[in-house]
C-alpha cells in the first residue's frame, strides 16, 4: 500500500525559531492518525507545509505522489480545517457549504444538511454573527462532508460545548467506518479522542517523538504503584517516565516492552499495575525539567506529603 504522505527530514525555520527539525514520517491510507503535542511543538507548521499553505525550509513533502504547492489534484483531494477558520464577512452558512462543495469533488450534499441540523446551526445566518462555538461547528461540518481522502482537523473545536464535540467524536467515527479515509486529529483534548486515534505523531519541540501504533504504545507505558524498594526492583529494567512519592510508596510511570510475565512480576512482588492513559504518556513524554522529553535516567519526580 502506498502512503498517502511522505515526509522526509523536514525542516522549517521562522528566523531565529525552528518550528519542525529534521521530521521523517509517513501517513498511509485510511486511518485516523493523532498529531499531538504542547503548545508551540509544530502541529500546525506541520500540517500548513502538508496542505501547501507554508514553505519548507528544507526536506521533502510528498502528497498522493506530488508535491502539493501550487497543486490541484493534490488539493481537491485534501482538506483542511482549522481552529481559527474565517470566513468573507458577507457569507452566510449556506454560501460556505455551497463553496465547499464546489471546492471538494467527494463532498455529500444529504451529509452535510443533516450535520447542520444537529448542530443546530442557521443556514441563513452571517458567518460573522455565528458564536464562537457556531463557527468550528460549521468548520467541522466542512470537513467531514467534504470526505476528502486527506483531512486534517487542527483543533477544531474552540468553543464547542461537550454535547457538540462528542456529536464530532461520534459523527467522524461513523463516517470513517463508512468511508475510511486519512484523518488527521490535533487536539489537546487527548482523553476525549483517545479511543478515536489508531496512530500516535507525537511532536515536541519541532522533533518526532513518538511514530506509533496507538494499541502498541498503551502496551509500552503502564503506571506501577506499591513500596518504593518493589517499585525500585521492578523499574530497574525499564525508562523511567515519572515518580510521585507518598510517604513509603511510590506510583512511577514507566516505559517498556510489557508483557504478561512483567504482570506476573507486578504481582509477585505486590505491586498495582496499570496501562497509562493516552494523555499521561504524552504529559510523561513532553515534560521535563530540561524541557527535552526524558529518557533512561532523567526521571521527574514528585514528592507528595
Ligand atoms: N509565522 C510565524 N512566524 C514566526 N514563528 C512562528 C510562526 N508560526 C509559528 N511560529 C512558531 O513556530 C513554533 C511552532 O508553532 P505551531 O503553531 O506550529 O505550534 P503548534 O504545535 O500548532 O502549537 P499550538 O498547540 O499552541 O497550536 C512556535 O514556536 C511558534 O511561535
Amino acid at each position: 500500500m502506498s502512503p498517502v504522505v511522505t515526509v522526509t527530514d523536514l525542516t522549517k525555520r521562522y528566523r531565529d525559531v525552528t518550528a519542525l527539525d529534521g521530521v521523517s514520517f509517513s501517513l498511509t491510507e485510511n486511518r485516523i492518525y493523532g498529531l499531538l503535542g504542547r503548545n508551540g511543538a509544530g502541529k500546525t507548521t506541520l500540517m500548513q507545509v502538508l496542505t501547501a499553505q507554508n514553505f519548507a525550509t528544507s526536506g521533502d513533502v510528498c502528497v498522493f505522489g506530488q508535491h502539493p504547492y501550487e497543486n490541484e489534484r493534490v488539493l481537491a483531494r485534501t482538506s483542511f480545517i482549522k481552529e481559527s477558520q474565517t470566513y468573507p464577512s458577507h457569507l452566510r452558512v449556506a454560501h460556505v457549504l455551497r463553496a465547499a462543495d464546489l471546492a471538494h469533488p467527494d463532498w455529500d450534499e444529504e451529509f452535510a444538511q443533516r450535520l447542520v441540523d444537529e448542530f443546530r446551526l442557521p443556514r441563513q445566518r452571517n458567518v460573522r454573527k455565528l458564536s464562537r462555538g457556531m463557527l468550528s461547528a460549521l468548520g467541522i461540518i466542512v470537513g467531514l462532508a467534504s470526505r476528502a481522502p486527506l483531512t486534517f482537523f487542527d483543533e477544531p473545536y474552540l468553543g464547542l460545548d461537550a454535547v457538540a464535540r462528542q456529536l464530532f467524536y461520534d459523527r467522524l467515527l461513523a463516517d470513517y467506518l463508512e468511508h475510511p479515509r486519512t484523518i488527521v486529529l490535533s487536539t489537546h483534548l487527548i482523553d476525549e479522542v483517545s479511543d478515536l486515534i489508531e496512530h500516535v505523531l507525537l511532536i515536541d519541540q519541532g522533533r518526532l517523538l513518538l511514530d506509533v501504533e496507538a494499541e502498541a504504545l498503551r502496551g509500552q507505558v503502564v503506571t506501577v504503584s506499591g513500596p518504593v524498594a518493589k517499585v525500585d526492583e521492578f523499574a530497574r529494567t525499564c525508562t523511567e517516565l515519572h515518580r510521585v512519592l507518598l510517604g513509603g510508596t511510590a506510583r512511577a510511570t514507566v516505559r517498556g516492552d510489557f508483557g504478561p510475565p512483567d504482570h506476573d512480576r507486578a504481582r509477585s512482588l505486590g505491586l498495582g499495575l496499570e496501562a497509562a492513559s493516552l494523555q499521561d504518556i504524552v504529559v510523561r513524554l513532553t515534560t521535563s525539567h530540561h524541557g527535552h522529553a526524558p529518557g533512561v535516567g532523567a526521571t521527574n519526580e514528585e514528592a507528595v506529603r
